[in-house]
């Protein structure tokens, strides 16, 4: 049991996301009543990965929410990547889809990074495509990852200050670890970005003011491994018989942190609400 004294340490990000479909669902009515436009999303699934079903029945609930038109789009396990790529053109090519999501990960015989670049950048509402990372790259952030995206909007939110403190990420992926970096960067907090081969994660996690964990590992972080008043997202997800749990030991690092995203209704639902605030924005900025 945690002890309520600690309670206003977490961020919510049920809540926050509530926030963000609200901005989302205003946005949606006044872009249908003057130029007569709902936003169309449309995913892709590929196999039947149980979690994956299951975020994408997530997204498509969020749509439902704020007036999105979603599109669900499945191809068997055993398709071909040529049937990827021809159902990406088709709906590259649909003027009713203003934004694709293509779901990850693919089965193993898929080259992601090519289905990933097939997608029209003005299209890509996972923000995945060379051309809006290389733009995140240079500071330009327009269509960026939805979870980064989601952590940017909840320091925001909390008003933690970033300039100039340490930022810690453990994880390298280009769906977290990579584009976090890039956009902690931009803010001109000083990062450090950890992995699998790095040399006593410690060392980096104990400087950390802000520790993003993208890790994948139940409880990798430990209390004796972050600074006193330190501000941590777990994005990780490990699903087990008896629940789901996060990178951080949530109830002994909670004591050490000023402000902790829990495990499940932290980092996930904010991630979803963020990939409604692309949809809209390809819409807005289409023909
Ligand atoms: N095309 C993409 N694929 C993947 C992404 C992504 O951003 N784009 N991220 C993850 C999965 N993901 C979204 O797709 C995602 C993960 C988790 C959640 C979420 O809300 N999780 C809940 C817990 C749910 C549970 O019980 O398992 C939570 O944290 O509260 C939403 C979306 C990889 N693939």
């Amino acid at each position: 049991m945690l002890d309520e004294s600690y309670e206003s340490r977490i961020i919510d990000g049920k809540v926050l996301a509530q926030q963000v479909e609200e901005e989302v669902r205003s946005g949606v009515e006044d872009l249908e009543s003057n130029r007569g436009i709902t936003p169309g999303l449309a995913t892709i699934l590929v196999g039947d990965d149980p979690a994956s079903k299951m975020y994408v029945r997530l997204k498509h609930r969020a749509c439902e929410r704020v007036g999105i038109r979603a599109e669900d789009f499945l191809l068997p396990a055993d398709s071909t990547q040529e049937e990827l790529l021809a159902l990406i053109d088709s709906l590259n090519n649909n003027k009713d889809v203003h934004g694709i999501l293509l779901q990850l990960p693919l089965p193993e015989h898929f080259s992601p990074q090519e289905a990933m670049e097939a997608i029209s950048p003005a299209k890509d509402a996972d923000g995945f495509h060379p051309y809006n990372m290389g733009k995140l790259m240079i500071g330009d952030e327009g269509l960026v990852p939805c979870t980064p995206h989601g952590v940017i909007r909840a320091l925001e939110e909390y008003n933690v200050p970033v300039k100039g403190k340490n930022a810690v990420i453990v994880g390298h992926s280009n769906v977290v670890g990579k584009p976090m970096a890039a956009m902690l960067l931009n803010r001109n907090a000083s990062v450090s970005v950890c992995h699998i081969f790095t040399d006593d994660l410690k060392k980096y996690t104990l400087g950390a003011d802000i520790l993003v964990v993208a890790a994948g590992v139940k409880h990798l972080i430990k209390a004796d491994m972050v600074k006193e008043g330190a501000v941590i997202f777990d994005v990780g997800i490990t699903k087990e018989e008896d629940g789901v749990y996060g990178d951080v030991d949530f109830e002994n690092v909670i004591k050490k942190a000023s402000l902790i995203t829990p495990v499940p209704g932290g980092v996930g639902p904010l991630t979803v609400a963020m990939l409604m605030k692309h949809v809209l924005m390809c819409a807005e900025k289409s023909l």
